[in-house]
């Protein structure tokens, strides 16, 4: 009887296993993948804990990396786009005005901060209080707090004021990383507020998975950009994801 339970469990997991990874339809994996990753798991070991996600990468942070450090902070976690991002910097000569749509735990802020030269600035949006809270905690362990600005706020409600409120004239990079329904409208309201200069790059992250299909075929068939794939996976995941990296030719 014990031994029928264990072949059909095991018999089981090997069809959900062969149905997940070459019958379902890459776009339903990818949803399964999210659901599991960014919301089951998540919650279960937010039970199992008694904390959240970005209280638990700001512990990970003060116990694994050195204070003042920033390349031993984002040693502490997954950074798919590590060569890549290195790349473009140097490629752009190494921006000086950087800006970051999506802070979430300040990771990709710090990466990034830490690839500039002196002087430089990067400015980073994030809407969630606990993200943003735990953001300036990550910046500050790092040693960042004079080179990444943090605003708490929603990117279309401050886009539109950045020459005002920060004395930005355009800028030299753009890391388009928050919710993926937003990249259009923000590229958008980029362009119109004349932040966008000729040469600007927008660095887009998870053009496949979630994917921003509107945003993808505007940056492609558009003149007034020259736009490259880059073949990544989705963070801590073996799902195909992308970047798509988009030069403003004015
Ligand atoms: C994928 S996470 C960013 C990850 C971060 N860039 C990194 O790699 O470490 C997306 C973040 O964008 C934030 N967000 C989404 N839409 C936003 C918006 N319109 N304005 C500001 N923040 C937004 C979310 O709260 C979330 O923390
Ligand atoms: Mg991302």
């Amino acid at each position: 009887m014990l031994m029928t339970c264990v072949y059909l469990c095991a018999g089981g997991a090997a069809l959900m296993y062969i149905l997940y990874r070459w019958v379902l339809p890459s776009t339903v994996r990818q949803y399964l993948v999210l659901l599991w990753h960014d919301f089951l798991l998540e919650r279960l070991l937010d039970k199992i804990t008694g904390s959240t996600r970005p209280q638990r990468i700001l512990r990970a942070v003060q116990k694994n990396a050195t204070r003042g450090d920033p390349c031993s902070v984002v040693k502490v976690g997954v950074y798919p786009h590590e060569q890549l991002l290195s790349l473009i910097f140097a490629f752009l000569n190494y921006p000086t005005t950087v800006l970051e749509l999506g802070t979430y735990c300040g990771y990709s802020a710090v990466r990034m901060a830490s690839l500039l030269p002196p002087n430089a600035k990067l400015i980073t949006l994030e809407f969630n209080p606990e993200s943003a809270a735990i953001a300036r905690e990550v910046i500050a362990f790092a040693g960042l707090q004079d080179t990444i600005h943090l605003i708490e706020g929603a990117s279309g409600d401050w886009i539109p004021k950045m020459k005002e409120r920060f004395g930005v004239k355009t800028f030299d990079l753009i890391f388009l990383d928050h919710w993926k329904d937003r990249y259009l409208p923000d590229t958008k309201l980029l362009e119109r507020f004349g932040l966008l200069r000729e040469g600007t790059v927008l660095l887009a992250d998870n053009v496949i998975c979630p994917g921003t299909p509107d945003y993808l075929d505007y940056v492609r068939n558009s003149p007034q950009y020259k736009s490259k794939f880059f073949k990544s996976h989705l963070e801590y995941t073996q799902e195909e994801d992308g970047l798509e990296k988009s030069v403003f030719l004015g």
